[in-house]
């Protein structure tokens, strides 16, 4: 490192043991603990160590996607906060030892800013560079913001983070970080990427021939967003580009298919612009000093008042439900918190007020229940306790594996129709009279 004498000076003085940054944590802290594929490990052990021996209780801590069972959160007096349910979270919250906070998530940093308390910020970081600058490596979203506000902020270095291009707050500086850990270096977690199914394909193939040259893609989580990006990936479009909350392996391919130029795009021109990556290792290694990327805060990459000045944008997003009138829930099953919302709504506003813009909701016709019965996605209403998390006014397309309908200014007698012609043809019939019924 050849960093300057002060900076280094900092760097000796605020580099510590995990057992030493972590005596900060009292009873009764909220503590904001990294974000899906960055999970400070080194701090948790330490942290875990002193909730045990100094008796801490009442500690909570905050983050999302959980892609390991934290050690800190064996104890019965920490509580984890998830703005984003994924499987260990569905677990722990039936132990009782996690809760969801409903979040739109553009709006993530400044909850952070404006109305929740940090007591004490632990992320990985890259190592520090020569401008005393730790980069964030895989989550940007709202790091930046959590730092602004917290009372102590401690990185966890860990060398398998790649570095990233930036747009802003992307890196916090050595003068906002109040201890360094140098961490135990575990790989950065992979997403295993599910090969698409048929009927992803068909749903993918639907949304094709809606995207032009030229345009710019938001691809969502879960299998179809997958599926999409391999037709893409094997079409005949060009100089796509991309402006995408999380970025993920599917970008990598379109990238080696060259289909990625951003040439048209009116901002960050020529830049794939995300605010946070998971996938595979191969992605990360794409990631590392790439300057086709530029990662940004989520309230800057989910921003409807960005998202909508970019021409032809393409939002892609899966969902669990809609009823007939088209009221979308994407996170949870009846009233059990399933996932979150993530930037789905953030994304519909801002693909539909983009110029040339579209939005489409996809979702499978009809799931399988543990006992391999067939149910349809599309109901006449939400299952009791579901949450909308697209309101039915934001809908634009819908697409299922039996087509794409436009809801946009439809009336609800339309949308039970229309919705009913692209549920399973064994439903159909049966949502038809529910609808007569309903009155719609
Ligand atoms: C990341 C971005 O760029 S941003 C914005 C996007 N963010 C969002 O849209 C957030 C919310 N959306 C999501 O999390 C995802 O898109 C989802 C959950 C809606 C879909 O993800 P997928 O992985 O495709 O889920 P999938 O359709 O396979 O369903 C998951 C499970 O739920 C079951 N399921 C599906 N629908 C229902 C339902 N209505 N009721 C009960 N169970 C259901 C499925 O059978 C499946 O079960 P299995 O895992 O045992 O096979
Ligand atoms: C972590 C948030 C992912 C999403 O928007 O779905």
């Amino acid at each position: 490192m050849t960093a300057d004498k002060a900076i280094l000076k900092q760097y000796g003085t605020k580099h510590v043991s995990a057992d030493e940054a972590v005596a900060c944590v009292k009873s009764g802290d909220w503590i904001e603990f990294g974000f899906f594929a960055n999970l400070p490990l080194t701090l948790d052990v330490a942290l875990a160590k002193r909730i045990r021996d100094q008796r801490l209780f009442d500690i909570k801590l905050r983050g999302g996607v959980l892609m390991q069972r934290l050690q800190s959160l064996e104890s019965d007096n920490a509580i984890w906060y998830s703005y984003h349910f994924g499987g260990l979270e569905r677990a722990l919250a039936k132990e009782g030892k996690a809760y969801h906070i409903p979040i739109k998530y553009s709006e993530v940093p400044v909850y952070l800013r404006e109305n929740l308390t940090t007591n004490v910020v632990m992320i990985q970081t890259t190592p520090m560079d020569e401008e005393g600058y730790f980069n964030f490596g895989v989550t940007f979203s709202h790091f930046k913001a959590a730092i602004e506000k917290a009372d102590t902020v401690i990185v966890e270095i860990n060398t398998n983070l790649p570095k990233v291009h930036g747009g802003f707050d992307h890196a916090v500086h050595i003068d906002d970080v109040h201890y360094i850990v140098e961490g135990g270096n575990n790989p950065i977690f992979e997403l295993p990427s599910a090969s698409p199914s048929e009927t992803d394909l068909k749903i993918a193939s639907y949304v094709m021939p809606e995207i032009n040259d030229g345009a710019c893609l938001q691809l969502g989580i879960g299998g179809l967003p997958n599926a999409l990006g391999k037709l893409i990936a094997k079409s005949e479009l060009k100089d796509l580009s991309v402006h995408s909350e999380m970025l993920a392996d599917a970008f990598v391919d379109l990238v080696e298919a060259g289909k990625i130029t951003g040439k048209y795009k009116e901002l960050d021109n020529g830049k794939i612009v995300f605010t946070f990556a998971a996938g595979s290792q191969k992605l990360y290694d794409f990631m590392h000093d790439n300057p086709m990327l530029a990662a940004y805060p989520v309230d800057y990459v989910n921003n409807v008042l960005v998202t909508s000045k970019i021409n032809h944008f393409i939002s892609i997003n899966g969902a669990l439900e809609i009823d007939l009138t088209g009221q979308v829930c994407s996170e949870s099953m009846g009233y059990k918190q399933f996932t979150g919302a993530g930037g789905q709504l953030d994304f519909v506003e801002g693909a539909y007020l983009s110029e040339g813009g579209k939005t489409f909701i996809c979702l499978p016709a009809t799931f399988k229940n543990k006992s391999g019965v067939l149910h349809s996605r599309i109901n006449p209403m939400l299952t009791p306790g579901a949450v909308v998390t697209t309101p039915r006014n934001a809908v634009q397309y819908v697409v299922t594996e039996y087509g794409c309908i436009n809801l946009k200014g439809l009336s609800t007698r339309e949308r039970a129709e229309k919705l009913a012609s692209i549920a399973h043809p064994d439903f159909r019939d049966g949502l038809k009279k529910a609808a007569e019924k309903m009155g719609l």
